[in-house]
């Protein structure tokens, strides 16, 4: 599973674009993953827009991952759930979940990505690794080092979510990711596609340059 470049789909900054059009244009640019988040949706509007997205990432041959709800994601034949700390836990999520569902897991530290790995999840994110305006109650970034370490201390893919850009993506892939989130570093750009195509660049030459996988 490739998670180079894992794009969050959010209509609020998505400049009038919807969770769909925003998915579409993102795998157009070579996304590798898309993730349908939406806390203000219907459970009925939500499964519309998964269902819409699951076509676009089927026919793009890009990961579909649905954010916090496992029922919506199941519904609508999404590749996997991400859940933070405070959502379903992971255990109960794997017990329903089909074999080969991926289930990623928000983490903030080296002890909560050993749990997340120990417990069965396929991809850790430190979230957030630099501080951000796309989530309110996100915190402060927990740094480089952090995600260094983490890097170091599990063997599942470790994503970084959070204030990423073409402005330090390179660090961050230098820093032992293996991929990154992004919200509005792609769906607050004029030209969704290419803002896609650019962080892309970035990160294979950064994987390049650091010899990482
Ligand atoms: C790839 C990725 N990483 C982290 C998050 C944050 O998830 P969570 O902690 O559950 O917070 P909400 O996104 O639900 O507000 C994510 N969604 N995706
Ligand atoms: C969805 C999300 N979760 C975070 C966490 O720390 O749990 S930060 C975040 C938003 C990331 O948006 P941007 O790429 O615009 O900074
Ligand atoms: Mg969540």
């Amino acid at each position: 599973m490739a998670y180079d470049l894992y794009v969050v789909t959010d209509e609020a900054i998505g400049r009038g674009r919807t969770h769909a059009e925003l998915a579409r244009s993102a795998v157009a640019g070579g996304a590798d993953a898309i993730q349908l988040r939406d806390k203000t949706l219907s459970c009925r509007d939500l499964l519309a827009a998964a269902h819409e997205i699951r076509a676009v990432t089927s026919a793009g041959d890009a990961l579909f991952i649905v954010n916090d709800r496992l029922d919506v994601a199941l519904a609508a034949g999404a590749d996997g759930v991400h859940l933070g700390q405070s959502d379903l836990p992971l255990e109960s999520a794997r017990r329903i979940a089909p074999p080969g569902f991926i289930i990623g897991v928000s983490v903030g530290s080296v002890e909560e990505a050993a749990f997340a790995v120990a417990g069965g999840a396929d991809y850790v994110a430190l979230s957030p690794v630099f501080s951000t305006g796309s989530k309110e109650d996100a915190g402060s970034g927990y740094g480089l080092a952090v995600l260094a370490a983490i890097r170091s201390a599990v063997s599942v893919p470790v994503l970084a979510i959070g204030g990423i850009g073409c402005h330090n993506v390179g660090e961050v892939i230098a820093a032992g990711a293996d991929g990154v989130a992004v919200i509005s570093a792609v769906v607050g750009a004029s030209d969704v596609t290419a803002a896609v195509c650019g962080l892309k660049s970035l990160i294979a030459a950064a994987k390049e340059g650091g010899g990482r996988r």
